[in-house]
């Protein structure tokens, strides 16, 4: 199958960053944007200054307002977006093609994940996830950045992770879609946990706390879905959770960090916020764990507080005063 042309839909910072490692590969890429004004920036002056200011793009990078025809296509909209834009493609754009999704985030209301709404929207497409520690400044800028590439044909996932890899992005070929995408969107409400530690001052040995427990309780999330837990071990689990639950650069630590320090969540986004997955994933994550019947006191917890339920100190309080247990 030709992997010689990428249309990146969606051009925010991530999309934009995917675009640019694409082309860096030697693909042919569109990036498709909703906005014509940033589609003719890019065209005209090779930047993109509302998603990725001050990142040069590579000059072959071609911005479209519509959706064009190509061999590989990555979704890059907010997990909450996935659906609309699937609703606005022409259905037959991506049959039989490649779609990688790379929003991490489980929707509201259905509680599914990107790969499960691309079934449900394209069937005849065929699904891969893209995920792990990857800022989007640190790819555009072509600084060294590896991620996993997950899919169900092994053969055809590694054809995919050769036709996208550079000399400074490398995609891992990996299988289980399952614990990669959840690995993706649970690290977002963990890292929303973090912020809010440093927030409210908490100490570094809390926050350290917090992503070990976070990883346990993203295994049994991952193990009651059937995926497989050791795919945590790779990078779109321990990666990109210890990327995002120590980075100040990560929007959903910044977020975090707004709620520890006494900020109530309607007032951070009035305010201006950029996009941190975690707020829309907490309350779906807390849904889907308790569906599963799966014990998950972290992520009930930054629901709560990202709901407005509970203040810091009552979470934590109430947090630390759980009946002991054993560790594994
Ligand atoms: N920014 C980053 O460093 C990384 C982001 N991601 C993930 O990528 C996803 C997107 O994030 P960002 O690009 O950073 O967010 P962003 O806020 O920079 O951009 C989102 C873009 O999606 C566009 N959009 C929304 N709905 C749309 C629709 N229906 N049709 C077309 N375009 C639409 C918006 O106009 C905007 O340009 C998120 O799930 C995020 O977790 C993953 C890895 C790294
Ligand atoms: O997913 C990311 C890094 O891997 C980006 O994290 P933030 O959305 O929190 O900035």
């Amino acid at each position: 199958m030709a992997l010689e042309t990428v249309s990146v839909l969606g051009g925010g910072a991530w999309g934009t960053a995917l675009a640019q490692a694409a082309a860096m590969a030697g693909r042919s890429v569109s990036l498709m944007l909703r906005n014509a004004g940033q589609a003719a920036e890019i065209n005209e002056r090779h930047v993109n200054s509302t998603a990725l200011p001050g990142q040069e793009l590579l000059p072959s990078i071609l911005a479209t307002t519509e959706a064009e025809a190509a061999d590989i296509f990555i979704l890059a909209v907010p997990a909450q977006a996935t659906r609309t834009l699937l609703t606005s493609l022409d259905p037959e754009l991506l049959k039989g093609k490649p779609v990688i999704l790379s929003a991490k985030g489980l929707e509201t209301g259905t509680l599914a994940r990107q790969s499960e709404i691309l079934a449900d929207m394209a069937p005849a497409s065929f699904g891969y996830v893209l995920s792990g520690p990857s800022f989007a400044g640190d790819v555009a800028a072509g600084r060294p950045t590896a991620v996993t590439l997950a899919g169900d044909d092994a053969n055809a996932t590694s054809d995919l992770a050769a036709a996208l890899a550079g000399p400074s992005f490398r995609p891992y070929a990996a299988d289980d879609r399952i614990g990669v995408e959840i690995a993706g969107a649970l690290k977002n409400v963990y890292a929303l946990a973090c912020g809010a530690v440093d927030g409210a001052q908490l100490g570094a040995s809390a926050r350290s706390a917090l992503i070990a427990r976070g990883y346990a309780e993203m295994a049994r999330m991952v193990s009651a879905l059937g995926g497989s837990a050791h795919t945590l071990t790779g990078l779109a689990g321990l990666g990109d959770l210890t990327l995002t639950c120590t980075s100040v650069q990560s929007r959903n630590y910044q977020f975090g960090m707004a709620l520890g320090a006494g900020r109530r969540t309607a007032d951070i986004l009035a305010s201006g916020a950029r996009l941190a997955e975690g707020v829309a994933t907490a309350p779906v994550a807390a849904a889907l764990a308790k569906s599963l019947d799966v014990d998950a006191p972290l992520i009930d917890a930054v629901d709560a507080v990202v709901a407005g339920r509970a203040d810091i100190a009552t979470v934590v309080a109430g947090l630390m005063s759980r009946p002991l247990k054993r560790e594994h």
